[in-house]
This record gives structure tokens, C-alpha cells and sequence, in this order.
């Protein structure tokens, strides 16, 4: 049983690149929560320093309330699982899994009943008696997870278990893991840049970008009610359709969001139009999922956008459309490798990620918090984001009657509509 609290944890490495910028984070006992973001956003920098193999450059980490800043990896009661799990070559499974044991002193019948439970939870119980070379690499992969969680450690560390697996054996593994660790009741961190591991395994997902942790919540917090641009554009398939727009209000009618060649317009009755009528003159982000949009008849009234199809994909059980609207798509750069800046030589840290902080203002979901530099306007930054004409996504049935350059209406469900600022942080439209 363990809790693990992150208090503004930073991490530079000599060469000043800024690993992990002030992140904040609680984590639950019994909770499994998973880390994503693109790869090299700082998610194993986060695992290591956890499990006490890289020391922060500053901040402290708590594990059971009490901080390990002082604490050897071994006395941290912490498993840890890498991509590339090594086993013992000339040890059978069972003397892998009892090898942790062994080293701890536990005695030869409490080994071997631990072993069993273990094998049991993995489904590896017929597989004891066979050396690493005979094993499948979902195999493999079992029994370095039951390598780690023998010794019933407190808290679990996986770090892209499942990368070097095929995609069938992975979906397979992902409800093994999470309903191994729910049965045994340890708290799990599990790093991925796999969006729909995430989803599916976590019970809470915490979004980093660029060494910053953009935003935590559940799957349906985090996928319902991105806290930023970036997590907007990093979350589902097909990713958020995400516009541009100019605010126009026109007092006691209508807000109206100018989308280049057409606009939609929010009801001066509807709550969300005092929010959005604050925008006036500017210019800010329309979200829209694809499930937001469905096409209608050409004459439809109401909310509609009219484009022509540039492309469709077929994906076998739907096909996607996707649409010229006149519209300009905020397209939002990943900020993975590379992406920390370096801290010049006593100067200050220059921030990349902290234009899209923000505070989410609710108490359940972790506010990443400002690091005090000034907030950089994110839409007139190129480095950022770019621009290109919107392809609009809207789901079709498999093979739909239509071509590329048809003409499609598509109606608009204003109320899952999602909107962001220039800085890139949510607009609260105060419901929802
Ligand atoms: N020992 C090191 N020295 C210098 N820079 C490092 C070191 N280890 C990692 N980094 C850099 O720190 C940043 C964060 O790396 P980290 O491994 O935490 O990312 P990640 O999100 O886990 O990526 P991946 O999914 O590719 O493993 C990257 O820019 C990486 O290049």
C-alpha cells in the first residue's frame, strides 16, 4: 500500500536540458495511474526519480506522506518494469520469479507458494519449468512482471511494458495488468505514449508535454474536458478538429464565431455566450469532436457547416470525411524530444510547455501550476503551432455514397463544443 505526492519536481540534466518542470502530483493508494505523453516529455525522468535512480534538481517527492529524498532505491519498497525486460537466461521461470525472494531471505516453501499465486494472477502457472528462450515475448513480459510484484512491493513502476509486443498480445496484456494490480491492491504508475493504453487501463491520466504536466483526470475527465489545447489535440482518433476563430458579439443576439468563409452562432440566452462574449475582437480555438458532427441534408436549418470533401478513409466499421470549410486548423505541435530548451548558464529557466499551463479550477483534478513566467501568447507563436486549411473529420458509414470534392452539410452540436483561449488553456464556459 503506498501513496506517492510530487511537490514541483524539477529535473535538469547537466547539459541544461529541462527534463521535468515543476510537476505537481498525487497519487492514490491502490490507484493505477498512468503517465502519458510523446516520447521524450519526461515520463521515465518522473518513474526514475521516483524509484530514487535519478535525484531531482529540485523539489520533493513523498511516498506515504513521508519525503524520500534521503532514501536508497532499495529501501523504497518500489517494483520496477522496463520495455526491455531482461531475464535470467539460465534460470526457469520459477527461478526468476523466486530470484527477488531468494535475495531477501525468504524461505524455500513461502517461495514457492508467493510463486504460485504470482504464476496463477500472470497465467503462467504451466510455463514454470521452461528457461527464457522457450517463452513468447508476452511470455516474457509475464514473467518479468511477476519477477517484480513477488516481492509485493508498494508501489509498481511500469515504464512502456508493452512496447516491444505486437498490438493483439498488448490490448490482451493491458486488461492483465490492471486486473492483476486492482486484485493485489498496489499502487501502479504506468508510463506510455500510447493513448489508448491510457485510456483504457488508467483510473486517472496525467498529460505531459515538454517535461510539463499538462493536465490529470480520468479518461473521461481528461478526454470530456481537456484542461489544455494540447490535450485537446492529443487525445482521440481522429484527433480534436480544432479552429480558429474570430469573436464577434453582437449584444442581446448572438456571439458570433467567425470561421473564415462561414461562422456559428451561440444564442445571447445560452450561458456559454457571456463566457465566450469576452473574446470580443479576438481570436480563439473552436473545438469539435468528430462525434459533435453529423451530416444532415443539404437544406438543414440550424447549426450546419457546408465544405466538399477533400479525402475519406475507409476504416472498415466507419469511414471518415474529411472536409474543406473555409476554416483555418490550429494544428498543435508535440513537444516531445527535444522540446525542453536549455537553461542558459545562471540564467533562468525559459519555459516551453508553461505558455499552456493552467489552473482547471476544480479540486479533484491536479492544477498544474504557473511557474511564474510571463504567459506567452500561444497562437502567435510558430513554435507552438502552425496553421493549414481545416480538414474537418466527421465519421460516415463504411463506404458511404459520396467521393472526394461532394459536397457535405454537417450539423454542429453546439453544446460538446470546446474552447480555448490564445494561451491555450480551456475557456470555462461555467457548466460542464
Ligand atoms: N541522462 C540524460 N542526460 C541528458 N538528457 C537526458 C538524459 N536522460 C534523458 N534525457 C532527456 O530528458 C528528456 C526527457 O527524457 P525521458 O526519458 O524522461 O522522456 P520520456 O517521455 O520517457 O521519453 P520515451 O517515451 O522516449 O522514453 C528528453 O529530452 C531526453 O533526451
Amino acid at each position: 500500500m503506498s501513496t506517492v505526492a510530487l511537490r514541483d519536481v524539477t529535473k535538469v540534466w547537466p547539459d541544461g536540458t529541462v527534463a521535468v518542470d515543476k510537476a505537481g502530483l498525487e497519487v492514490r493508494d491502490g490507484e493505477f495511474l498512468v503517465l502519458l505523453g510523446p516520447s521524450g516529455c519526461g515520463k521515465s525522468t518522473i518513474l526514475r526519480m521516483i524509484a530514487g535512480l535519478e535525484e531531482p534538481t529540485a523539489g520533493i517527492i513523498l511516498l506515504n506522506g513521508e519525503p524520500v529524498t534521503d532514501l536508497a532505491p532499495r529501501d523504497r519498497q518500489i517494483a520496477m518494469v522496463f520495455q526491455d525486460f531482461a531475464l535470467y537466461p539460465h534460470m526457469t521461470v520459477s527461478g526468476n520469479i523466486a530470484f527477488p525472494l531468494k535475495l531477501s531471505g525468504v524461505e524455500a516453501a513461502a517461495r514457492e507458494e508467493r510463486i504460485g499465486d504470482v504464476a496463477t494472477a500472470l497465467g503462467i502457472g504451466e510455463l514454470l519449468g521452461r528457461k527464457p528462450t522457450q517463452l513468447s515475448g508476452g511470455q516474457r513480459q509475464r514473467v518479468a512482471m511477476g519477477r517484480a510484484i513477488v516481492r509485493r512491493p508498494g508501489l509498481f513502476l511500469m515504464d512502456e511494458p508493452l512496447s516491444n509486443l505486437d498490438s493483439g498480445l498488448r490490448a490482451e496484456l493491458r486488461a492483465e495488468i490492471t486486473s492483476m494490480t486492482r486484485e493485489l491492491g498496489v499502487t501502479t504508475m504506468y508510463v506510455t505514449h500510447d493513448q489508448a493504453e491510457a485510456l483504457t487501463m488508467a483510473d486517472r491520466v496525467a498529460i505531459m508535454r515538454g517535461g510539463v504536466l499538462q493536465d490529470v483526470g480520468t479518461p473521461t475527465e481528461v478526454y470530456g474536458r481537456p484542461a489544455t489545447l494540447y490535450v485537446a489535440a492529443f487525445l482521440g482518433s481522429p484527433r480534436m478538429n480544432l479552429l480558429e476563430a474570430s469573436v464577434y458579439v453582437q449584444l442581446d443576439r448572438y456571439v458570433v464565431l467567425d470561421l473564415g468563409e462561414q461562422a456559428l452562432y451561440i444564442p445571447w440566452h445560452d450561458i456559454r455566450a457571456r463566457a465566450i462574449a469576452h473574446y470580443h475582437g479576438e481570436r480563439i480555438v473552436v473545438g469539435m469532436r468528430a462525434e459533435a458532427l453529423t451530416p444532415v441534408a443539404p437544406d438543414a436549418p440550424g447549426d450546419v457547416l457546408r465544405g466538399r470533401i477533400r479525402y475519406l478513409e475507409h476504416h472498415g466499421h466507419e469511414s471518415l470525411a474529411f472536409l474543406d470549410i473555409g476554416a483555418t486548423a490550429i494544428v498543435v505541435d508535440e513537444l516531445g524530444k527535444g522540446a525542453a530548451e536549455a537553461v542558459p548558464a545562471g540564467g533562468a529557466l525559459r519555459r516551453v510547455g508553461g505558455a499552456l499551463q493552467r489552473l482547471t479550477g476544480r479540486s479533484d483534478r491536479a492544477a498544474p501550476k504557473s511557474g511564474g513566467a510571463a504567459k506567452v501568447s500561444m497562437l502567435s507563436d510558430p513554435g507552438r503551432h502552425h496553421r493549414r486549411p481545416a480538414e474537418v473529420a466527421v465519421r460516415l458509414a463504411p463506404y458511404p455514397a459520396v467521393s472526394p470534392g461532394h459536397p457535405l452539410a454537417i450539423g454542429v452540436r453546439m453544446e460538446a463544443l470546446h474552447f480555448f483561449d490564445e494561451h491555450g488553456d480551456r475557456i470555462d464556459i461555467g457548466w460542464r
